[in-house]
């Protein structure tokens, strides 16, 4: 690994990272109802066509093309409404028939109603048409026998729907993965709780919850620790104990009052401690038995750069997929870096329009203890190490929802 004065890369430590990581094996089964979020475990195959039949994409009229000469009069010998099985086309005749009903046998197209005069004896049609026009051909949607959807599918509210349209009502997914979510520090008060001189709330908590719940894990134990040696030995241990994944916010750096990567270090493996990275330098990860831990940096914005830049690709992985990050969008700065940092710095940044051209503004305090700076923005420019930016150089963006997936 290259090591600049003592700091692990980011790039090196997302390598380690995902080499570690193991992706879960339990499968089990739920209804598609609470799947939003999860990962299918199996493929799946199309088990009838979609649609079942084919069916009219308009309100009109069923016929043959051969019956449509100019100027005849067509009678009208059925109406078929949605969710009715149709008779077969009498030849020379039409059937009245609505968006989604099915196409009776023989008729191989549709005129809309708006081409249509309807006459006692029946209906003339006006206009060109050609064959097989308004007709949603059975399987175009899904052809029976082929793969819905592959394993390792994220379950959008579109995949859930597109099962559904197959029939499937509780589909295999992973099991969610297990975290433990240990915040630090004595000083730390429960938001809704009085607050005493010197305490400060606890919102690490919240942020990582929130951040958890959206990538689709599930918090096992949720804790904050006080600054202490000997509990936080025992309850690091008791969390690796039911969680796939500790993670810890604060007390990763070298005060006297930092425990948790001198725990780590004692009771288990450190593996990485100290990245090029701004904000969240001291991050550190290694294992407590066979539980992988990360121990985020406990300033607020670190904890949400750090857990969106390195601790997000690990779950993914865990979760089987991939982990790479997601593609950035080059666009040219509207702010400047005037001094090139050996870390790699993640700017709370927004994206904006001026004159029709997009441009990344960065909000001007970047301090690691600002969560008003990621309120304010809507994702994370990246400046690389040892570079500076003036105002119109290009750099990688990546918006919040990019990054969250
Ligand atoms: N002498 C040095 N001091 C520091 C260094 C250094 O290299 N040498 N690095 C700084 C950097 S960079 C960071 S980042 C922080 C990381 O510190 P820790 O991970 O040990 O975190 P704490 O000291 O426990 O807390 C830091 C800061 O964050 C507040 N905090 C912690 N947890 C929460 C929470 N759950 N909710 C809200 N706020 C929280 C805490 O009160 C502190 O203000 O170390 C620097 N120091
Ligand atoms: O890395 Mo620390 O988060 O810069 O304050
Ligand atoms: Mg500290």
């Amino acid at each position: 690994m290259s090591h600049h004065a003592d700091l692990t890369s980011v790039d090196d430590a997302l390598t380690h990272l995902l080499a570690q990581a193991t992706p879960l094996a339990q499968i089990e089964t739920v209804a598609l109802t609470g799947a939003l979020g999860r990962i299918l475990a199996e493929d799946i195959t199309v088990p009838l066509d979609v649609p079942p039949a084919d069916n009219s994409a308009v309100d009109g009229y069923a016929l043959r093309f051969e019956d449509l000469t100019p100027g005849a009069t067509i009678p009208v010998s059925e109406r078929i409404p949605a969710g009715h099985a149709p008779q077969p086309l009498t030849p020379g005749t039409a059937a009245r028939i609505f968006t989604g009903s099915e196409v009776p046998a023989g008729a191989d197209l549709v005129v809309m109603q708006e081409r249509v005069e309807v006459a006692p004896d029946g209906i003339r049609i006006s206009g060109e048409h050609t064959p097989g026009q308004n007709i949603r051909r059975r399987g175009q949607d899904l052809a029976k026998g082929g793969l819905a959807l592959a394993r390792g599918a994220r379950l959008r509210p579109q995949e859930l729907g597109l099962l559904a349209s197959i029939g499937i009502a509780e589909v295999p997914v992973l099991r969610r993965f297990r975290v433990a979510v240990l915040t630090t520090g004595d000083e730390l008060v429960d938001p809704g709780q009085p607050l005493a001189a010197g305490q400060i709330y606890n919102s690490n908590r919240f942020t990582l919850l929130g951040l958890l719940e959206r990538a689709g894990c599930e918090v096992v134990l949720c804790e904050n620790l006080r600054d202490e040696r000997s509990a936080t030995i025992e309850t690091l241990h008791s969390a690796a104990d039911v969680a796939d994944l500790v993670i810890t916010s604060g007390g990763v750096s070298v005060g006297e009052e930092d425990h948790v990567r001198a725990v780590l270090e004692s009771q288990g493996k450190l593996s990485l401690w100290r990245l090029a990275i701004k904000p969240g330098k001291p991050l550190a990860f290694g294992h407590l038995g066979k539980t992988p831990v990360i121990g985020l940096p406990g300033n607020p914005a670190a904890v949400l750069v750090t857990f969106l830049v390195v601790a997000l690709p690990f779950i993914r992985r865990c979760q089987g997929q991939d982990g790479r990050s997601p593609q950035g969008q080059r666009l040219a700065a509207a702010f400047a870096i005037d001094k090139p940092s050996i870390r790699r710095e993640f700017v709370r940044a927004r994206k904006e329009i001026v004159d029709g051209e997009a441009r990344v503004t960065a909000y001007p305090n970047q301090s690691s203890g600002m969560l008003s700076s990621a309120c304010w923005a809507d994702g994370l420019a990246i400046i690389p190490e040892h570079a500076v930016v003036s105002p119109g150089d290009t750099i990688t963006y990546y918006s919040f929802n990019d990054l969250m997936g």
